[in-house]
């Protein structure tokens, strides 16, 4: 059946109206349009991205309008109908335009530059006769080579059989890193009569030659030949130019899998395993979108669930999905599933360069792997037999997206589970209150994991006053208790965690004199201290500059930095512990990629007595030799503006406690606070997740919050702090006339940040527990924004149940 008429989703952001746009698809391209496939077509002036959505014979847009579509980008879909229905509900369930929730789906090298090859997978006497010829010189041949040959048809016929591929080679566009090297020549005799040929006057560059043809063929460091020879970059550069070496670039990045695991077999589970197991391949067998809540202590040994269940999915031949928050996919957590799985694995995260991720969602596409351990986005793998999608450490708030389509991948793992028939596997140590809330009401079904995997107890957990320390003299940042403690394990040998609490936290600079605090130009935020090249930075906008040296605003010169970084933590303990070796592991420590896996490898092999660290550190880490936690500052993530401060406090405690002690040797966890009465402090003292989820329920019925209460946040910016205010008020108004009495409408408020990005910004929080109204009002809403609010230069979001507000 061939089609006249498509239905495209156009790439034109702030257009008022959100719907497919007909086109006529010319005759040629009849027979290769699909839906799932982009296309560029003509819209106003220009030539536009676009999506097929739809196919069809008519349309009701007169002939003599329509326009034709004027290229076909992919012959082959690169989205499935899964995700063109999926893309649908996005848009209603987080308002976001259709063409965002399109281009969400599809890994980022298909939104950058890219060379698109078609590759020969078979012998080419196997090609259709047409194509033989101009695969003759390689194996790999330029798609724009078919079709300006009109070759298309039989190219799809061959991809279809799986004779040849499309392969979208990406243009790197800094997005790898690369590093100058130095070659030296292959050839020792030619370095010998390049030696020759230097006069003997040239001193230097003849002694480089002849240290270079001890190390023929080799691929070096410019500075460690410098340092070797003790030559200059000027005596180098002249044996270059007599072709002695050249000067290569090599990638810094390498290929994610270049390690080697260790095969693993499944473990004998213990009881509490095995009934939650069944439950979940019960749920399997019959086919049945039944979401799990795994709650499990940590050490409970939830991961071997997940791989056993992994798979029975697998015995069923189906194909899994597995989501990790970005900071816990360690090298140690994806290697856990890879040695279990081998190949069938892909990995995707942000760490990965674009071209490698492309790599990993084509091994998805082609069906070559049936696993995928991934981030966020992960949720989207194109798999087309899903048996089970699992969301480790459930709780936490990077599996919501932060910009349009702001989804949640838990709201994306249900949906595609109704999809395949399949179960949602959630599992945490501390559940977030709103899923453990569906599980107390039957929505979610609760598998419980009482006790760690070697019945091993859990850490004893001290809290020690701060308060009582500074009145007993001690103005350092490690109260007594925890030196001791420190003191015993560098003794005996055994490994330490020491975690500083930063978020909502940072080393700022401030004016002693006046109290002034730097502030960033475009952002009302303060500027964060970095030591290693003693600047200050916006972490918003990444506006930076030098330390000052006189206060901006009273020019008394006692302007400090204050606060406690990790480096300054490490500092103080090496005045403490000299013999202790500390590797510290923040964002100055693991940007260079796979420094993160590096850290963690080495202080496993035990080179490093203590690891210190910030949120990075607080998950996933299993090992064995770790008998103390010790945590700086619990109080930090306590005094944020935010409803879950509490809850995200909890969480954390008892995540980054639960690292000690996880194997034969037993565990402590010190907890240093200012404020030891709070609940959240108290309750982590037991480790046990229910009396907080009680307390903390009741907390947030009286306050009006979730799981009580459902959230939206409307934010309001324009560089004109009067426009800002105005329309956000005309948003308030519209909004009050339009929703039910029963919705409680705050603000219009100047938003936790004022500014941001030169940009003012206002808010106002909708709070509502049944409101049908919600979704249309916000709709037309939008629809006013982007018919005329967009024009005067105003920006307005909608985030229903925003993470932070
Ligand atoms: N049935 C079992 N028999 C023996 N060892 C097990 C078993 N299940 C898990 N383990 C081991 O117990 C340790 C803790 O398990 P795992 O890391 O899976 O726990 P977890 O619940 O995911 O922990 P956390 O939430 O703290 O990260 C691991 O070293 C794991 O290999
Ligand atoms: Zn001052
Ligand atoms: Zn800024």
């Amino acid at each position: 059946m061939t089609f006249r008429i498509a239905e495209v989703i156009v790439d034109v952001a702030a257009y008022p109206v959100d719907r497919p746009f007909d086109y006529l698809v010319p005759e040629q391209m009849q027979s290769l349009i699909e839906c799932g496939s982009r296309v560029k077509v003509p819209f106003g002036p220009r030539n536009v991205l676009g999506f097929v959505v739809g196919l069809k014979e008519d349309t009701d847009v007169p002939i003599d309008k329509i326009k034709e579509v004027t290229k076909l980008i992919d012959i082959e879909p690169v989205l499935t109908t899964e995700m063109l229905q999926l893309a649908k509900w996005l848009k209603n369930k987080t308002i976001c335009f259709e063409i965002d929730a399109l281009q969400v789906m599809l890994p980022s090298a298909l939104r950058a530059k890219y060379e698109k090859m078609v590759t020969l997978q078979t012998d080419i006497e196997n090609l259709p006769i047409d194509l033989q010829e101009h695969f003759k010189k390689s194996g790999r041949v330029n798609y724009k080579v078919f079709e300006k040959l009109h070759l298309l048809q039989t190219l799809k016929m061959a991809i279809s059989h799986k004779l040849l591929a499309v392969e979208y080679v990406v243009k790197q566009q800094g997005n790898v890193k690369e590093i100058r090297k130095v070659k030296i020549a292959d050839d020792a005799n030619q370095l010998n009569e390049i030696s020759a040929q230097i006069s003997n006057r040239a001193k230097k560059q003849k002694l480089l030659v002849e240290w270079l043809i001890q190390h023929v063929g080799k691929v070096m460091d410019p500075e460690t030949i410098l340092t070797e020879t003790n030559s200059s970059m000027a005596v180098l550069q002249a044996v270059i130019d007599l072709g002695a070496a050249k000067f290569v670039h090599q990638e810094v990045y390498r290929d994610p899998f270049t390690k080697e695991v260790k095969k693993t077999t499944s473990l004998h589970l213990t009881d509490e395993q095995t009934v939650a197991l069944e439950k979940i391949t019960s749920s399997m067998e019959n086919k049945q979108p039944e979401t799990f809540l795994l709650h499990g202590v940590t050490g409970s040994g939830k991961t071997e669930v997940y791989l056993q269940a992994i798979q029975q999915c697998l015995n069923d031949d189906k194909e899994a999905i597995v989501l990790v928050p970005e900071i816990s996919l360690t090298p140690q957590m994806t290697e856990r599933f890879r040695s279990r799985f081998g190949e069938l694995v892909a990995v995707m995260h942000s760490g990965l360069s674009v071209g490698e991720k492309y790599d990993e969602w084509r091994k998805v596409h082609e069906g070559k792997v049936k696993v995928v351990v991934g981030a966020r986005s992960a949720i989207f793998a194109p798999f087309d037999n899903v048996g089970l999608i699992i969301l480790d450490e459930e709780h936490e708030s990077t599996y919501k997206q932060e910009d349009s389509p702001r989804y949640h991948a838990r709201d994306v793992a249900i949906w595609r589970s109704e999809y395949h028939n399949c179960p949602v596997l959630l599992g945490s140590a501390t559940p977030s209150l709103e899923s453990y809330a569906r599980a107390q009401k039957n929505v979610y079904t609760l598998l419980t994991l009482k006790q760690r995997a070697l019945k091993q107890s859990l850490p004893t957990v001290e809290i020690v006053d701060m308060r009582e320390e500074l009145k007993s003299g001690n103005r350092s940042m490690f109260s007594e208790k925890l030196v001791e403690s420190i003191r015993i394990r560098l003794d005996k040998k055994e490994q330490i965690v020491l975690f500083l609490n930063r978020r909502g936290y940072s080393s700022f600079v401030l004016c002693r004199d006046c109290g002034t605090v730097v502030q960033c130009e475009n952002c009302d935020i303060s500027l964060t201290y970095h030591r290693s090249n003693e600047k200050l930075k916006c972490h918003y906008c990444g506006y930076e500059q030098h330390v000052p040296r006189e206060c901006p605003q009273c020019q008394s010169d006692h302007i400090r930095f204050f606060g406690t970084g990790t480096q300054k933590v490490e500092e103080e303990i090496l005045k403490l512990f000299p013999e202790a070796r500390v590797l510290r592991m923040d964002v100055d420590t693991t940007r260079q990629k796979g420094a993160h896996e590096k850290l963690l490898e080495s202080f496993g092999e035990g080179h490093a007595d203590i690891l210190l660290g910030t949120q990075m550190i607080a998950k996933g880490l299993d090992f064995p030799n770790i008998t103390l936690v010790g945590v700086l500052s619990a109080d930090t993530s306590l005094h944020l503006p935010d409803y879950r401060a509490a809850e995200k406090t909890f969480q954390l405690l008892t995540q980054v406690g639960g690292r000690a002690g996880r194997s034969a040797l037993p565990g402590e966890v010190v907890i240093q606070s200012y404020t030891p009465e709070h609940y959240a402090i108290e309750l982590s003292k037991e480790q046990h997740y229910e009396p907080f989820y009680q307390l903390e329920m009741t907390m947030r019925h009286q306050a009006g919050y979730p799981p009580y209460y459902y959230l939206a946040l409307i934010q309001v910016s324009h560089e004109d702090l009067m426009m800002a205010a105005e329309y956000a008020q005309k948003s308030v108004d519209y909004l009050r006339s339009n929703l039910s009495f029963n919705v409680s409408i705050i603000g219009p408020t100047v938003a936790g940040i004022s500014r941001l990005q030169n940009r003012y910004r206002y808010q106002c929080l909708i709070k509502y527990k049944i409101e049908p109204k919600l979704i249309p009002t916000l709709m037309q809403l939008i629809k006013l924004y982007r018919s005329d609010w967009i024009k005067k230069g105003i920006i307005l979001t909608i985030d229903l149940d925003p993470s932070t507000i």
